[in-house]
């Protein structure tokens, strides 16, 4: 099947030369090959989050051309690393729409969209189905409670993590994104968090297969002994990580890592564990409170 990507206004259209997409990923960690993004063009600081109401009381605006220039710079340094960058069109009614990673998630089984708590997200599941449908991707909505991609951590085969903060995902929305894991064989790991940081990628994501950076002071310590009898080492990070949105990042697999340039430690401690990181400049969104993680939704990982 062809694609058609100039249907869409996103800023980066026409990029990916795909024609046939395929969702699919059993791990946080797998070399990456396709990625689902959208353009910041409507990107507004709403005030649905800690860290974006104290950037609103600091006076933050958006520099949509900033915001602009930015995110073309992440979509580059995915290219750099082979992954192909799939355009949602913007709305403007979608301020938030630019964080892909909250609306849908690549399975095993495929793609699921989710259902976001927050109101003004609620439209942007059914733009990611529309865009999927048009891609000619399969997608399985869920239809109880509310759960949202920043909680979600397929992280390796036969392990699912979810964050519940009781604020963005409810244990409805849980029950049924988990439901086909569990029926699998999957374990399921449930790290309960503090509604303040948000989303659970605000303070832990996987960087290699048994390894994760995480802000250990603000993870629930029975979910981090839970992941040590998995096998899963956690590197400590700081928690003021968390607002700074340093600890949000993605693993490109084989141990490359993109990073935001704001938190220098997340760089130096994992060069020194032998990882290979590229930073890039995303303060326009960590000031709407998403990162690097966020803003990426991966459509497809190979296995290595
Ligand atoms: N996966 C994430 N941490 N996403 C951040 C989303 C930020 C967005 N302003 C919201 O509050 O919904």
């Amino acid at each position: 099947m062809k694609v058609d990507f100039a249907a869409f206004d996103g800023g980066l259209v026409g990029r990916s030369p795909t024609t046939m997409m395929t969702s699919h990923a059993v791990s946080e960690t797998d070399p990456l090959t396709d990625v689902i993004l959208c353009p910041p063009h409507h990107l507004a600081p709403v005030p649905c989050c800690a860290v974006t109401r104290g950037a609103l009381a600091d006076g933050f605006m958006t520099d949509t051309d900033e915001a602009a220039r930015q995110h073309e710079a992440l979509a580059r340094a995915l290219e750099r690393h082979g992954v192909r960058c799939h355009m949602l069109a913007p709305s403007p009614d979608l301020p938030d729409m630019c964080f892909t990673r909250d609306v849908g998630v690549s399975t095993p089984w495929g793609m699921v969209a989710l259902n976001p708590a927050m109101p003004h997200r609620w439209g942007e599941a059914s733009a990611l189905s529309r865009a999927c449908a048009s891609w000619s991707v399969p997608v399985r909505r869920i239809t109880q409670g509310t759960i949202e991609g920043g909680d979600i951590c397929v992280a390796r085969e036969g392990l699912l993590i979810l964050g519940l903060s009781g604020e963005r995902t409810s244990a409805a929305g849980v029950a049924e994104f988990a439901a086909p894991f569990g029926a699998a064989g999957w374990d399921v790991l449930l790290c309960p968090f503090d509604a303040d940081h948000l989303h659970l990628d605000t303070i832990f994501c996987m960087v290699d297969k048994n390894e994760a950076i995480g802000c250990l002071e603000l993870l629930d310590p029975a979910f981090v002994k839970a992941l040590g009898k998995h096998g899963i080492r956690i590197i400590a990070m700081p928690s003021k990580l968390s607002s700074s949105l340093g600890c949000n990042i993605l693993s490109l697999g084989s141990r490359h890592i993109l990073a935001s340039a704001s938190d220098a430690i997340v760089a130096t401690t994992l060069r020194e564990a032998d990882y290979s990181v590229e930073q890039v400049d995303i303060s326009q969104f960590a000031a709407c409170g998403g990162g690097i993680h966020c803003l990426t939704q991966p459509l497809r990982r190979v296995p290595s």
